[in-house]
């Protein structure tokens, strides 16, 4: 593949990355890919330090900014240092900036949710008045939904730090998605998988995608090869019904799509991470219209109160948590 002319040098692909060791992987991961379906074709991580720290996003969410990495790394396909960036999906918004497109979504790698504890077997077996730690309110519902009792403690960082923080003794359990301590080698630290149809994930966890600039049709072209098209479908309608609930990362939405042969099947949850009040509504259609399938869910669950549990969970002194 070396007939393809890219921007900067002719022959290279630059791709811009968070410097978190989930993000690097991620990246390396992508570019591995690229690789092997592009033989001769440079691929090069341009990691960015972000302006992301953790206060600053807060802050930026509590005003109704959203993913200030994201920015970030869009500023730097914007000034040509890099061709394409790769996230998690779950992190990107459901708005993409103008002007940027997804070419690749990558086959989903595990959906669902850890618990991850160094002395209990999964929720059920934690003590009365167990701390658990996650910051986000999508876990924070679900947790309250079946455990009121449980102490729920605030937990930042990366993938790593949240881990140090559980072994520092802060905490009898944390929760954490299952994709990102597989991808770092944690697997033997997940005591439970949390799943549907109980628990439900974030819109599009554990999928990877690629954003570029949408006029960049030589980057799109190279990454045809690695989209999946199943689990595009499936985010489509994910996405589609956050969206339609003008849900964020930092609202406590959950969704989870299946395929079965040519049906989809969208099951979503809003809640509050106050009281653990829950509304759920789920719905099958056809594969080639996710959007619908999302946006009549989401429907469905505003008809059931969604509206108010989403209004209610912003924090008006600390504004909303990050996932
Ligand atoms: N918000 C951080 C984040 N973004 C994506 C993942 C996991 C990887 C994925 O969903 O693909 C994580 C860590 C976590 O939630 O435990």
């Amino acid at each position: 593949m070396t007939n393809i002319h890219l921007s900067a040098t002719p022959g290279v692909l630059r791709i811009a990355t968070r410097k978190s060791p989930l993000a690097l992987w991620q990246t390396e991961h992508v570019a591995d890919r690229l690789r092997a379906a592009h033989p001769g074709l440079v691929v090069e991580l341009v990691p960015m330090s972000t302006r992301g720290d953790e206060v600053l996003d807060r802050s930026l969410a509590a005003i109704g900014g959203k993913g200030l990495f994201l920015k970030e790394l869009e500023l730097a396909m914007l000034r040509g240092e890099a061709d394409c960036a790769v996230h998690s999906l779950k992190d990107v918004p459901m708005e993409l900036e103008p002007g940027f497109a997804l070419p690749a979504i990558l086959a989903r790698a595990d959906h669902a949710d850890a618990f991850v504890s160094n002395r209990f077997d999964g929720i059920d077996d934690l003590p009365q008045g167990a701390v658990v730690g996650t910051s986000s309110l999508r876990r924070q519902a679900q947790l309250r939904a079946r455990r009121p009792d449980l102490v729920l403690r605030d937990l930042r960082g990366n993938v790593n730090t949240r881990l140090a923080r559980l072994d520092a003794g802060d905490y009898d359990a944390i929760v954490l998605a299952c994709a990102g301590l597989q991808r770092l080698g944690f697997d033997a630290r997940i005591r439970a998988r949390l799943d549907a149809p109980d628990w439900l994930p974030a819109p599009a966890q554990g999928a990877i995608a690629v954003e570029c600039r949408s006029d960049d049709a030589a980057t799109q072209a190279l990454f045809a090869a690695l989209d999946d098209g199943a689990t595009r479908t499936r985010v489509e309608a994910e996405r589609a019904m956050n969206r339609a609930l003008h849900g964020s990362c930092h609202v406590p939405v959950a969704a989870f799509a299946t395929l079965d042969g040519a049906r989809l099947r969208l099951q979503g949850l809003v809640g509050s991470a106050r009281d653990g009040r829950l509304v759920r509504a789920d719905a099958e259609g056809p594969i080639d219209r996710p959007g619908t399938l999302g946006e009549g869910v989401a429907r469905e669950l505003l008809e059931l109160g969604a509206g108010e549990l989403i209004a209610g969970s912003a924090d008006p002194d600390t504004g909303p948590f990050v996932s």
